[in-house]
């Protein structure tokens, strides 16, 4: 259902979109965690996903992902129709999911990390290429603007932003062309906020990878997306230009459930 006044972005072209969700729903036994959800996201888009705990927002990442199956509805990627089946098939599409525990191994190097299942070799010797994955990691994080001091830095040692930021440049780094980043910034101070919400505009900048960013701190929404889509009990109620809207309008319409004694 969406509200009057807060029909889905006009602009929007099919053609473009890189994931295309409709009418997509989701039960977990008598809970329902989505109701006919429609969402799109082009290349170069960030699109910011709001909403209270519980609204269903890490549910639809999941199933963009291949983690959950839905029980209703469809996914268009790159404007075919698919079924992504686990999360293996959906990365081998270009799906990326940046996840909280960030799946690093704290004693390997940047560049062991950023290569992490995905080692060069000297093949047929199971010898690794250190020099040329210490060069290409070098390269990744500068194509991206991250600043690491130095690429054979134990991961364990590096700060959370900095870690985060060697996450989503793993992502970047394997081709994806759709980057999905569920609360990267919650449990992070300001500067490293910073670091991560530069590195998105960075991405956005290039043009070629289309993100769905969870985040609780609409201000920070609004400076980096593109677009917003508020989701309130499984259903996305809300979908503006970030440039139409306001820290104030979406905190308005959060806790107008509230008012309203549907807040659960
Ligand atoms: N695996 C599961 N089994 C049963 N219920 C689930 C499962 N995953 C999610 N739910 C339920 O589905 C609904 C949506 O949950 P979801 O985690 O998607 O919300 P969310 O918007 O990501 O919340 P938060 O901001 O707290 O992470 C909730 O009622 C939740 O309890």
């Amino acid at each position: 259902m969406t509200e009057p006044g807060t029909e889905p972005d006009p602009g929007t072209d099919p053609g473009t979109d890189v994931i295309r969700v409709e009418g997509i729903g989701k039960s977990f036994g008598p809970v329902n965690a989505l109701t006919d959800v429609n969402l799109h996201v082009r290349r170069g888009e960030v699109l910011g996903l709001i909403g209270d705990n519980g609204a269903g927002k890490s549910t639809l990442i999941k199933i963009l992902t291949g983690y959950h199956q839905p029980d209703a509805g469809h996914i268009l990627f790159e404007g075919e129709p698919v079924t992504l089946k686990s999360v293996v098939h959906a990365r081998s599409l270009g799906i990326e999911t940046v996840f909280q525990d960030l799946a690093m191994v704290d004693d390997l190097p940047v560049y062991l990390n950023l290569h992490l299942n995905r080692e060069l070799t000297h093949r047929p010797l199971p010898f690794l290429r250190r020099r040329e994955m210490k060069r290409l990691a070098r390269e990744a994080l500068d194509s991206i603007g991250i600043a690491i001091p130095s690429v054979t830095a134990e991961v364990g040692m590096l700060s959370g932003g900095q870690r985060q930021a060697i996450a989503v440049a793993r992502s970047v780094y394997s081709k994806a062309k759709l980057l999905l980043l569920d609360e990267p910034l919650a449990a992070m101070g300001a500067k490293e906020s910073a670091v991560i919400l530069r590195l998105l505009q960075e991405l956005k900048q290039r043009g070629d990878i289309a993100i769905i960013l969870i985040a609780h701190n609409y201000g920070q929404v609004i400076d980096v997306c593109d677009r917003v889509n508020l989701v309130q009990h499984g259903e996305i109620t809300f979908d503006r230009r970030a440039a139409d809207t306001s820290v104030a309008e979406l905190l308005e319409l959060v806790n107008a459930e509230y008012r309203l004694g549907d807040g659960r």
